[in-house]
C-alpha cells in the first residue's frame, strides 16, 4: 500500500457517497427550525454568489481594459461630481463606443469584442465543465463512492483556439475523452475539439477547442528558401498559425484525398521548397505520373527521371529506385546508419501521383506484382539510405494500397467517408479530431496530418502554387543531371527472373550509375 495516496487530489469531486443509502433517518425538524435552516442556507448562497459575481466583474474589467477604464471613469465622476455627471459621461462613452465600432470595426473587435468573447468562453468552460463531463460519462467512482471527473486546471485563451489543460482522474483516459469530442464541441459552441497529449505532464492531456477556421481563407504560396532543410520544408500553414514544416529526411509521405482535394498541389508546394537543392544536385526526384504526365509534365525540368508514358516505364522507375536503395544500403554498410545527402551522394525522392494506378489498377497482373514488390522494397528499406517516397492516393482502401501503413507521415485531405479517415491516419485519429470527411469541397488543400509514433493530429493547409510559379521554378532551378535512359533499360531493372523467383534483383554499384548518368 502506498504511504501517501494522491488519488483524492486528482480530479474534481462531484459528489461524495452518492450511492450509499443513509444508515439512519434524521428526526423531522420543526417548522421554525426548517425555516431557520433554509433562510440561513439561502443567505449563505446569496453571499457566495454575490462575492463570485463581484470577483468576475473585477476580473472582466481588468481583462477588457478599455471597458474597465470607462467604468472607472464613470464611477469616479459619479462619486466626485454627482450622479448626473456620472450618467452624462456614461452616455457619452457609450455613444463613443458605438461610433468607434462603426468607424473602426477592426480595432474595436481587437480591443473590445474579441476580449469580451474570450472572457465569455473562459466562463463557459468553467461553468459547464463538471456537469458536461459527468453527462458524457467521463466520471469515475472510487471505493469511497466519491464521483470524480477530470479536473480543468487552466485555460489558455487564443484568438481562434483555446487550449484547456486537463488532469485526468483515475478511471478516465485521454482516449475516452477523445471519443466524446463531438459532445464537447457542441457544448462549447466550437468548430472542433481535439485531444492532444500534454507536452510535459503524465496523466494530463490538452483539449484544443477551435473557435474559428483560420485556414478557410487560403494560404499564400510557400517562398522558396535559399537553404533547403530536408527536415523542415515549409509547405503551408497549420491551423494554430504556425508554419507547416514537413520532415522528409528518413520519412515516406502518403497524401490521400478525394478528387480535387489538393493532392497535386501538396506535391507542387514540396517542389517550391526542394527546388534550390534540386538545382544544386543534392536532391534528385524520380517522378511517376500515371496520368500521362498531366501533373508532372508541367515542370519536367525539376525531375532527374520522369516516367509517365507506359505502365512498364513507370514500374521500371519504381524498380530503379528500389535498386538504388539496395545499392546504397550496401555502400553504407558499416559506415553510417543514416545517409547524409550531398551532391556526390544525393537524396532521392520518388513522387508517385496516384499510386493506386500501379498497385491496384494495372491490367497486367505480372506488372502489378512487380510494382508492389518494388514499392515494398522502397518503403521498408529506403528511409535510412536516403530514398523517400511521396505517394498520392484517392482511394485509401487496403486492397488498393496494401502498404499504406509503411508510410511514416500520412496526410488526409478531404475524404468521402468517415471510415477512410481510419484507413489513412489509423484507428482513433478521427476521435482525436481528424475529421477529414467534414472538410468542405470549397477548401482544397486542407488536411490532417499524423506522424508515426505520435498521436497528435495537426490540421494543415498547403499554400496554393499556381502554374506560373511552377513554370518559374522549372526555369530557375532545373536539375543539372538526368538519368541516362540506358541505365534503366540495360542495367538496373532488367532482372525479371529475380522478381519471379521473389529474390532481390541484381544491383549495380552507385558509383557506376552516376558515371552513366553524367555521360
Ligand atoms: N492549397 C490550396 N489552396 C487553394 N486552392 C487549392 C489548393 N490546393 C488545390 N487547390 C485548388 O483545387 C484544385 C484541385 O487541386 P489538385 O489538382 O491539387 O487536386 P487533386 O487532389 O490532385 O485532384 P485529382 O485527384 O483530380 O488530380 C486546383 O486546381 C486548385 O484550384
Amino acid at each position: 500500500m502506498p504511504i501517501f495516496d494522491a488519488s483524492p487530489l486528482r480530479g474534481t469531486t462531484v459528489n461524495r457517497r452518492a450511492n450509499v443509502r443513509p444508515t439512519y433517518i434524521e428526526p423531522p425538524l420543526t417548522l421554525g427550525a426548517r425555516l431557520r435552516r433554509s433562510t440561513l442556507s439561502a443567505l449563505l448562497r446569496l453571499v457566495v454568489i454575490t462575492a463570485w459575481l463581484a470577483a468576475m466583474l473585477v476580473w472582466f474589467l481588468a481583462y477588457v481594459p478599455v471597458v474597465g477604464a470607462a467604468v472607472a471613469l464613470v464611477v469616479t465622476l459619479g462619486n466626485v461630481e454627482g450622479r448626473m455627471a456620472g450618467f452624462a459621461v456614461g452616455a457619452v462613452l457609450v455613444a463613443a463606443g458605438v461610433a468607434w465600432r462603426w468607424t473602426g470595426p477592426d480595432s474595436f473587435d481587437r480591443y473590445v469584442e474579441d476580449r469580451t468573447d474570450r472572457f465569455a468562453r473562459r466562463i463557459r468552460y468553467r461553468w459547464t465543465w463538471t456537469d458536461l463531463l459527468a453527462a458524457c460519462g467521463l466520471a469515475s467512482c472510487d471505493a469511497h463512492h466519491t464521483i470524480r471527473v477530470p479536473r480543468l486546471w487552466w485555460v489558455q485563451l487564443g484568438r481562434y483556439a483555446d487550449v484547456l489543460h486537463v488532469q485526468l482522474c483515475p478511471g478516465v483516459t485521454a482516449e475516452q475523452l477523445a471519443e466524446k469530442t463531438d459532445a464537447l464541441r457542441s457544448e462549447f459552441h466550437a468548430l472542433e475539439v481535439r485531444v492532444l497529449p500534454h507536452p510535459t505532464r503524465r496523466g494530463w492531456c490538452l483539449l484544443r477547442v477551435i473557435a474559428a477556421d483560420t485556414l478557410l481563407d487560403g494560404v499564400s504560396p510557400p517562398r522558396t528558401p535559399a537553404d533547403v532543410d530536408l527536415n523542415a520544408l515549409e509547405l503551408g500553414r497549420r491551423d494554430d498559425g504556425a508554419p507547416w514544416l514537413l520532415r522528409l529526411l528518413g520519412r515516406h509521405v502518403l497524401v490521400a484525398g478525394a478528387t480535387g482535394a489538393g493532392k497535386s498541389n501538396v506535391v507542387a508546394a514540396l517542389f517550391t521548397q526542394l527546388a534550390p537543392a534540386i538545382a544544386a544536385g543534392s536532391v534528385r526526384v524520380i517522378g511517376i505520373d500515371p496520368k500521362g504526365g498531366m501533373e508532372f509534365g508541367l515542370y519536367p525540368d525539376l525531375f532527374w527521371h520522369l516516367a509517365c508514358e507506359t505502365d512498364v516505364e513507370m514500374v521500371e522507375a519504381l524498380e530503379l529506385a528500389a535498386d538504388l536503395v539496395q545499392a546504397r544500403a550496401v555502400a553504407l554498410r558499416g559506415v553510417a546508419r543514416l545517409h547524409t545527402p550531398t551532391v556526390e551522394e544525393p537524396f532521392y525522392l520518388v513522387v508517385v501521383d496516384e499510386i493506386a494506378s500501379l498497385t491496384a489498377y494495372l491490367g497486367d497482373r505480372h506488372l502489378r506484382d512487380r510494382a508492389k514488390l518494388a514499392l515494398g522494397r522502397l518503403l521498408t528499406k529506403g528511409r535510412a539510405p536516403g530514398v523517400s517516397v511521396v505517394g498520392c492516393v484517392q482511394d485509401p482502401r487496403k486492397d488498393v494500397l496494401e502498404l499504406r501503413n509503411l508510410f511514416t507521415t500520412r496526410i488526409a485531405l478531404r475524404l468521402s467517408e468517415k471510415t477512410e479517415v481510419a484507413m489513412v491516419l489509423g484507428d482513433g485519429a478521427r476521435d482525436r479530431g481528424a475529421t477529414a470527411d467534414r472538410i468542405p469541397v470549397t477548401a482544397p488543400g486542407v488536411g490532417y496530418l499524423i506522424e508515426d509514433g505520435s498521436p497528435t493530429v495537426v490540421k494543415v493547409r498547403a499554400g496554393y502554387v499556381d502554374d506560373d510559379q511552377l513554370d518559374w521554378l522549372a526555369a530557375t532551378y532545373p536539375t543539372p543531371t538526368r538519368l541516362h535512359p540506358d541505365v534503366i533499360n540495360a542495367e538496373l531493372v532488367h532482372d525479371d527472373e529475380a522478381d519471379e523467383q521473389g529474390r532481390e534483383p541484381e544491383v549495380v554499384p552507385v558509383q557506376r550509375q552516376r558515371s552513366k548518368a553524367r555521360r
